[in-house]
This record gives C-alpha cells, structure tokens and sequence, in this order.
C-alpha cells in the first residue's frame, strides 16, 4: 500500500515561494490501476516525482509498504519496488534493447525471458533485442521499450507520466492494449497512469483529478469519468470544474 500524507511540495518561481503540491493525502491499495489527471499545470508530474524519490517533499511523508520512504532517495525506493517510466529510456552509447532489459531487470535474463519483455508490449522481439538504443528507434517503439523495462523489474508499484505524449494514433491503440493487459495481469502489481487520454481514464479502477496542487476529485472510474468527459478532452472538462 501507498500512502501519501499531507504531502507539500513547494518551489522557488519569480522570486517567490510558491505551492506546487498543497496538502495531499492519499492511500492507495495494492493491486490497482490508478489514473490521475487534471489541468496543465496541476501538479500530477510533480507528485508522480515526489513518489519515485525524483523530488524532495517540503512537508508530509510517503510510506509504501509499511515503509516510510519520505527520506529515501530514487535508488533506494527502486529496490524498495517503486518504478518510473520515463518519457523516453536512457540512452547510452552501444547499448542495445537486450542489455536495457538484463540491467533493468537485476538478474541474468535469458534471450528468451527478454523476448518475452518485448512481445508483451507488441514488439516482434527478433528484429529488436540487437537494436542499439538511438534515434533510429521511433518515439512508440522507444516508449515500448521503455514500458517493457518497467515491467521487466517486476515493480510493485509502477508510475508513468504520461505514456501517450508524442506518440501516433496507431502507438497509441498499441498502447491502451499494454495497458489492458498490465492491468488484467497486475499479480498484485499497482500501476498508477498520469494522462489526459479518455481511453486510459476508461480502464482505470479509480481516478484522481489533481488540480492547483490539491486533489480535486476523487472515486471510482464510474463515478468519476462521467464528470471529467464528454465532447471535450477530460482536461478541459478538468478546467470547467475548478
Ligand atoms: N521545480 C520547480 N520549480 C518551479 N516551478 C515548478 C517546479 N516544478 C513544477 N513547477 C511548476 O508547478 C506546476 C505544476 O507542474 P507539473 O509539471 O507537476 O504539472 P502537470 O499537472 O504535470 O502539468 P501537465 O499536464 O502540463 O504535464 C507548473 O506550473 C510548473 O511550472
């Protein structure tokens, strides 16, 4: 279990000491799939950093698992099981798709194992486990790999920023699919999902709208969505109930 508790986060902007995190509270079960959105500028990046130990909390304290990681850094909460899909994965010069995976991983895993890695994101996994990882690779195959190095650790707690930015229509249906599938296959797995995509926020189990650093709203996905949607995108529904 996460939990989040009065968790503030304040930065310096003009000159002055602004709140970016206000105040959040916030328990999250094991085994869910979490979508948080809400307006530009809200604050879901910086939480979602504040979680993976990239950003260091002002105030408040984060316990996962029993464990108060508030003064851990990232290194110690990835051991502790809390992953971080970055935009795009690192690149080092050299390294290819299968030496990605056997690091991430943090065990000695076999071609076939990291095959699998890569079928499970939709990747035929012969035309890229030798691929090095650079600009020939495209921003959705650069954004699966990434994905498949998340699940490849085995994380208890996985967090992604905004999985869809910059990817086209047909990544993107790619996309929804991993996700369909991490989320019927969590083996106890919590995944939390910061975007704006209606197709996400539809298979979420429970929606957190975070708006001028405060939770907005918070529920179910049935109880939630039918307030963020409709004919606009579910950040400028976010916007209108401010
Ligand atoms: N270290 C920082 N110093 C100053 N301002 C910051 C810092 N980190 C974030 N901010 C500001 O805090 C606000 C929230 O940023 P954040 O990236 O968390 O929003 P977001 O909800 O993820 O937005 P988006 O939907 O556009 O990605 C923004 O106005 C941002 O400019």
């Amino acid at each position: 279990m996460l939990e989040l508790k009065n968790v503030s986060f304040n930065a310096e902007s003009d000159g002055e000491n602004v709140g970016i995190i206000r105040d959040i509270s916030l328990s999250v079960d094991d085994n869910r799939f979490i979508v948080i959105t809400g307006p530009n500028g809200g604050g879901k990046s910086t939480l979602a950093k504040l979680i993976a130990g990239i950003q260091k909390l002002s105030s408040g304290s984060i316990i996962f698992d029993g464990v108060d990681i508030t003064d851990k850094n990232i290194t110690e909460r990835a051991r502790l099981g809390i992953g971080f899909a970055f935009q795009q994965p690192v690149r080092f010069k050299g390294m290819t798709v299968l030496d990605l995976l056997r690091i991430a991983s943090g065990k000695t895993l076999s071609i076939s194992e990291a095959c699998e890695y890569l079928s499970e994101v939709g990747l035929c996994a012969k035309d890229y486990i030798n691929r090095e990882i650079n600009a020939s690779l495209s921003g959705g195959e650069l954004k699966r790999i990434e994905i498949a190095t998340v699940i490849a650790r085995d994380v208890k707690l996985a967090l992604f920023d905004e999985p869809e930015a910059g990817i086209d229509l047909w990544s993107f249906n790619n996309l929804i699919r991993i996700f369909e599938k991490m989320r019927s296959d969590r083996r106890g797995r919590t995944i939390i999902v910061i975007s704006h995509q209606e197709r996400i926020l539809n298979i979420a189990d429970e929606i957190v709208v975070i708006s001028d650093g405060r939770i907005l709203k918070q529920g179910s996905k049935d109880e939630i969505l039918p307030e963020i949607t409709g004919t606009e995108s579910a950040v400028n529904m976010c916007s209108k109930i401010q």
